[in-house]
Formats: C-alpha cells, sequence, structure tokens
C-alpha cells in the first residue's frame, strides 16, 4: 500500500514516491512554486509561439510575432470590415493565429475557387454553437459522398417550376410588409428599416418554405425572435450554454422554430396523403417522397415502367424531425445574407433614382401595364434591367465576404506553403468581386457592365456571390429571382427615400454586411395596395 502510505513517509523511506520526491527536490531545490509557475509560462508562451512560425513557415503572409495564446481575438469579437480589407490586401494567402487556431486567409479568386472546389482537403467549418443549434444530426455536417447524395434529394425543391409555385406565396408578404412600412414611416420618417428588412425575409422564407401550415401569428413570432440565432453564432463562444446568455436566447428560438417545421411536415404530409395540390417547398418534398414509395410498391407488387415513362427521383421517407431540421437549414443559410442583399438594394435604389426608373419602366411594361399583375416567372425572365440590378447589388456589397472551411488533410494550397491539417482555411469572395482588372471602376455601382456588351456576364470565374464547388448555395436562383420580384413589385407600389449619413457608405459586419448606420429610410405609398 505504498502509494496510501507516501503522505507519511519517513526519511530514509525508499518507496519509489520517496525517491521521486528527492530526485524533484534535487532538480528544483531552492526554486520556489512561484518561479516555477513562471518558467512553465515561458515554456507556454514559447511553445505557442513557435507553432505560430512553425505553421506560417513557407509562402504565406502574417504577423512577424503572435500576440501570446488569444492572437488577436478581442479584433475578432468586434469585427471591422476596413481590417479585413487590409488582411486581403496583404497577400494572396495570409494568416492569423487566435487561441489554439492556426487561420489562412485565400484572397485570390483562384485560390479561394481552389479552396472551394477541394473536398479531398477541406469541408466547411462551423463554429459549436452552430451544431448545437442546428443539431449534429443535420444534413448540412454531411461530408463527402453522404453530403452529396442527400443534397440531391433537396434539389427538386428548386426547379423553376417549383420557384414558380412559390411566388404568390413571395408576392403576398411582400405587399403585407410594405403596408407595414408605409405605416412605420407615417408614424416616425427616417427610422432604420434593416431590422424590418432582416423581418420581411424570415417571413418571405416561412411562407415559401411552410406555406400557410404555420399561421401568421408564429410567423411574426418566428420573424420577431430570429436575431437572437445570428446574436448567437459568434466565432468563439463559452463550451456550454448558461441561461439567460445569448446562445441560451439562440437555442432556445431554434427549439420553438424545430418544433414549429415539424407539425408543419405532418400537416403537409396530411395534405398531399389526401391528394393536395402543393403549395410550398414543403409539400414539394413531401410530395416526391410519396411518389419514390409508390414507385417502390409498384415495384415490390412485380410491376415495371410503362414505356417512355420516367422513374421518379430516388428519395427515401424522411421523419418530420429531419425535415424540420433542413427546412430549418434554409432559414438559417438564408436569412442573413438576403436580409442583408435587401437592405443594400432598397438603399441603392433610393440613392439611384435614374436605377428605380427604369427598373419600375421594366415592372410595369411585362406586366402589360397593370400595375396589379401578379408577377409570374417568365415576367421575372424578361425583367432583364431588373435582374441587372440585383446582380450588381450583389457584386457590389456580396452579402457573405467569406466561407470558413475546416481543412481535414494537410493541404499544398500554392506553391511553397502547405495548410497544415486542423487550420481554418476562409477563402474569401468580396476581392474577386472587385477586382479591377476585371470589373471596370468596380468600387462603382454599374448594373450596365451585366447588360449585352457588359463585361460582367462573362466573367463566370469571378461570380462567386454563391460560392463554388459542392457546398455552392442551393437558394441562389430562389434568391435571385426573390429580390427581382420584392424590388420590382416595390418600384410600382412605393416610393422612398434614403437618409445619407456619413456611415451609409460604411460596411458593418454582423455574420454579413450592413451599411453603418443600418440605413435610415422613409416610405410611402406611389399605388394603393390590395390584398
Ligand atoms: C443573397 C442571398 C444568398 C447568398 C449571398 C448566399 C450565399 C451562400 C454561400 C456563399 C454559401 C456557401 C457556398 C460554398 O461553401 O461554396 C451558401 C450555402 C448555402 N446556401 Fe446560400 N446564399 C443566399 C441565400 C440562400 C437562400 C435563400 C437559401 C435557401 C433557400 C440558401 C441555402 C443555402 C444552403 C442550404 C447552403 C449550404 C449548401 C451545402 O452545404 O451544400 N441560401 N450560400
Amino acid at each position: 500500500m505504498a502509494s496510501q502510505s507516501s503522505p507519511h513517509a519517513v526519511p530514509g523511506d525508499s518507496s519509489p514516491e520517496m525517491l521521486g520526491g528527492n530526485m524533484v527536490s534535487q532538480l528544483f531545490g531552492g526554486v520556489s512554486y512561484w518561479s516555477l509557475a513562471v518558467t512553465l509560462f515561458i515554456l507556454c508562451v514559447t511553445y505557442d509561439q513557435a507553432k505560430y512560425q512553425w505553421n506560417k513557415w513557407g509562402n504565406i503572409v502574417g504577423p512577424a510575432f503572435k500576440l501570446p495564446f488569444m492572437g488577436p481575438f478581442l479584433e475578432s469579437i468586434d469585427p471591422k470590415f476596413e481590417e479585413y480589407a487590409a488582411k486581403w490586401a496583404s497577400g494572396p494567402l495570409s494568416c492569423v493565429s487566435v487561441f489554439h487556431k492556426f487561420v489562412v486567409i485565400a484572397s485570390t479568386r483562384d485560390l479561394a475557387r481552389k479552396v472551394l472546389n477541394s473536398p479531398m482537403y477541406v469541408r466547411p467549418c462551423v463554429v459549436d454553437i452552430a451544431k448545437k443549434i442546428l443539431r449534429p444530426t443535420n444534413w448540412v455536417f454531411l461530408d463527402g459522398k453522404a453530403h452529396v447524395d442527400y443534397r440531391k434529394g433537396l434539389n427538386g425543391l428548386f426547379t423553376r417550376k417549383a420557384l414558380s409555385e412559390y411566388l404568390p406565396g413571395q408576392e403576398d408578404m411582400h405587399k403585407r410588409y410594405f403596408k407595414r412600412w408605409i405605416q412605420i414611416s407615417k408614424k416616425t420618417p427616417n427610422v432604420k428599416f434593416m431590422p424590418e428588412f432582416r423581418e420581411i425575409n424570415c417571413a418571405v422564407s416561412c411562407r415559401t418554405f411552410v406555406g400557410n401550415y404555420s399561421s401568421d401569428e408564429k410567423v411574426k413570432k418566428i420573424s420577431d425572435d430570429y436575431y437572437k440565432v445570428t446574436a448567437a453564432l459568434d466565432l468563439v463562444n463559452f463550451p456550454i450554454i448558461i441561461p439567460y446568455t445569448r446562445t441560451w436566447y439562440g437555442k432556445k428560438c431554434a427549439d420553438m422554430v424545430l418544433e414549429e417545421f415539424s407539425e408543419c411536415a405532418q400537416k403537409s404530409k396530411d395534405h398531399m396523403a389526401a391528394g393536395g395540390v402543393p403549395h410550398c417547398l414543403l409539400d414539394y418534398w413531401v410530395k416526391s417522397m410519396f411518389e419514390y414509395k409508390a414507385y417502390e410498391e409498384r415495384l415490390a407488387r412485380g410491376e415495371t415502367l410503362a414505356p417512355g415513362e420516367k422513374a421518379p427521383a430516388s428519395i427515401r421517407m424522411f421523419t418530420n424531425w429531419e425535415i424540420a431540421q433542413t427546412i430549418f437549414t434554409f432559414l438559417f443559410a438564408s436569412q442573413d445574407a438576403s436580409s442583408s442583399a435587401t437592405t443594400w438594394l432598397f438603399q441603392i435604389m433610393a440613392d439611384r433614382p435614374d436605377c428605380l426608373e427604369k427598373v419600375r419602366e421594366e415592372a410595369l411594361r411585362v406586366r402589360g401595364g397593370d400595375p396589379y399583375k401578379p408577377a409570374d416567372i417568365d415576367m421575372l425572365d424578361q425583367m432583364v434591367y431588373t435582374r441587372a440590378v440585383v446582380k450588381e447589388c450583389l457584386r457590389y456589397r456580396p452579402p457573405v465576404t467569406m466561407v470558413p472551411y475546416e481543412v481535414k488533410k494537410s493541404f499544398p494550397v500554392a506553391e511553397g506553403y502547405i495548410v497544415p491539417k486542423g487550420s481554418m482555411i476562409v477563402p474569401t469572395l468580396y476581392p474577386a468581386l472587385h477586382d479591377p482588372e476585371v470589373y471596370v471602376d468596380p468600387e462603382t455601382f454599374n448594373p450596365d457592365r451585366w447588360l449585352e456588351g457588359g463585361e460582367a456576364e462573362a466573367a463566370v470565374k469571378n461570380w462567386l456571390v454563391f460560392g463554388t464547388g459542392p457546398h455552392y448555395c442551393l437558394g441562389q436562383t430562389y434568391a435571385t429571382y426573390n429580390f427581382m420580384a420584392m424590388i420590382s413589385l416595390a418600384s410600382l407600389m412605393l416610393e422612398w427615400e434614403h437618409h445619407v449619413t456619413p456611415k451609409s457608405e460604411k460596411i458593418k459586419v454582423f455574420a454579413t454586411i450592413f451599411p453603418m448606420d443600418d440605413c435610415f429610410l422613409t416610405f410611402k405609398e406611389r399605388l394603393p395596395i390590395l390584398d
């Protein structure tokens, strides 16, 4: 029982503990605990610094030394656009190290494309809290073949036919919020509209994704509360969720939304099982599940396909909970980016009445002169100028400036530099979209560059607004049509003015990018908005 006797060890005792104790006292004889602690600290700082130097060895720029342990952590709590821009300009590959995380930033178009197209080496990097909010089993955390297969089953939700079915619901929501904006401006002119743009996007998404299965009150609640999810998504969070903190509120909101979407999934299954017509994304998804199930049953009965008949896309039955998680990822992926784009779109249109007038003229023309004609997808396709305005807005102020990825295997990303396994690598999208060698006068908003004879449409490699590679944005066509439908209808029904401040053109980073002053606007009715 040597281990029990060690506290009572006496001189001359030759137990291993006593021998060890003697050695320690011989080694550190006369050395205080204080100086031991200092030595240990210096060793840790040296290790941290040496590791940073080792990771950045090669063709990459970065601070000569790392601030011990935390690196530029404080800057990452309150990120500034100008600091990001300076980093992008510092070199094609640059780096920082925050706590134990080594972060590589890939700033050129070609490097960004290379990262996004290298699923062998990288996978999307998610902050820990995103896993808690979206749930670890969520499809967006799948990698490789499992991700590709799951995603294939979702493609049918964004076909042209499906998107055209979603349009009436979107227009309904647009009109509701336009009326609300007029009321807000009547009460108080020049208010910050950024929160309103967040709300309309949440409401439009809910209507598109789950249709009328969610009540107006519930949609309003989700729209009101959703900012709590965004606010919870700091890059670095405390590892556990503490009650009444931002992460706790964010998780609570997510729980509420997931529960609601789960109930919507059951309602949709009941509706489609009763032979109902699909009217939202959820219905389309459930319909494809039922179609495939019916096909399997036919095969099981020994039937074969009739000549010329196509087998339906292979898709299994998903549980309500799985459906809810997936629909929530659509809301999650779209909310911040769409709110950013909407804010800039309304601000820029107010600042550029010449462009707004052309959008308005086109809106009326494609509706055959009747401003109350609901927009369908063919009309949207004829809106060449409005599309140019939307694309230019997304180029000029790309909502997603960078996409963090995690390096799962040492990655020879460029001549002379290998990104170490376990690092974070961040392809940036903004520089490619502001490349002066591709876009004439890139810091100017100019929709004409997207029209015939312009330089922008041909520069497909630079069009990184929605990413590229296996994780490119699933909702990009839907998002573009939605912005076109919204601004086109707004041009007909509304007049609006922008109260320009010195911060209007400055960029604030809040997950995506927004005007620093949150966009002061005043809306007025142009035509009565009918239900
Ligand atoms: C202005 C609006 C939007 C922008 C700028 C945008 C941008 C992006 C970007 C940059 C990515 C990452 C791509 C990559 O890693 O290569 C992404 C992914 C994604 N987006 Fe969007 N997005 C927008 C709207 C939407 C909407 C409306 C939806 C849903 C309907 C959506 C659904 C998704 C999904 C599901 C992913 C992850 C795809 C995957 O991992 O396979 N996005 N988006």
